[in-house]
């Protein structure tokens, strides 16, 4: 596992963005991985920045997000549909067949999750997944406890992630309590795998991570055995694992 430090959320964005675009403008065909919250907000808006400016081509490109609300609509403020919408997809060429996003409103929510998984299998898999990491080490919305082999599938939030991501809603009973998300099996599939982490409340997030320590108790913990996977943190994020010596 490669770590990189950079002083602040700015250079960590702009840092990250900047590896995108060169494999954004290397690979004829690349498959994209996505996430939503505060992590990569910043990259999304470098990369939008850079569109305005160079006419980037996006044709090419193929996302895959790594989650999405159960309960939520496409056009409800809260969906990472509309959060991926707004600052990204409304703002670049990728074609929107080329889009994926799990449907937090379906039917069938299990036949949801396998035709997700089926989709990314048949492009040939994740070429480069972006990744944050929840304060207990959740990936995607992979709560503690979830096994390294899972693959799609629902999973109903913990109250620590609800609370954490009720800064976007009014209040706590509007949290969902359930979501789609991609399994770790399937985030540990990427041949590449950038994880980002920013400010004070990541900092024990880091230290469990850089621990070393494999455990299912900490998802994020399986990414120590990914053979291609670049963490970009700040300085905040780091500053109690360079107390204790993990770096
Ligand atoms: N489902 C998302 C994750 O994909 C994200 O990585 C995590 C951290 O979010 P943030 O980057 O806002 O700290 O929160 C949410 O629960």
């Amino acid at each position: 596992m490669k770590v990189i430090e950079v002083i602040s959320y700015d250079e960590m964005s702009e840092l990250a963005a900047r590896y995108f675009l060169t494999k954004i403008t290397t690979y004829p065909r690349l498959t994209l991985g996505l996430a939503t919250g505060s992590s990569p907000k910043g990259i999304y808006q470098y990369l939008v920045h850079d569109y305005d400016k160079n006419r980037t081509d996006y044709s090419h490109i193929t996302t895959f997000n790594l989650d999405e609300y159960i309960g939520l609509s496409k056009d409800h403020q809260n969906s990472y549909y509309q959060y991926m919408h707004d600052n990204l997809f409304h703002h670049v060429n990728i074609p929107p067949k080329q889009i994926h996003i799990p449907s937090g409103i379906n039917d069938n929510n299990q036949a949801e999750c396998e035709v997700y998984e089926e989709k990314i299998n048949a492009i040939g898999g994740i070429d480069l997944q972006l990744l944050g990491i929840g304060a207990n080490g959740h990936i995607g919305f992979n709560e503690p406890g979830t096994p390294f082999y899972s693959k799609t599938h629902v999973v109903n939030l913990t109250a620590s992630t609800r609370e954490a991501n009720m800064r976007f809603f009014n209040n706590i009973c509007e949290v969902p309590s359930q979501a789609i998300t991609m399994g770790i099996q399937t985030i540990f599939n990427s041949k590449e795998i950038i994880l980002l982490a920013s400010g004070q409340t990541k900092q024990h997030a880091m230290v469990q991570l850089l621990s070393g320590e494999v455990s299912e108790s900490f998802p994020a913990s399986i990414l120590n055995k990914h053979p291609n996977i670049t963490v970009i943190a700040d300085e905040e994020a780091l500053l109690l694992a360079k107390e204790i010596g993990l770096r």
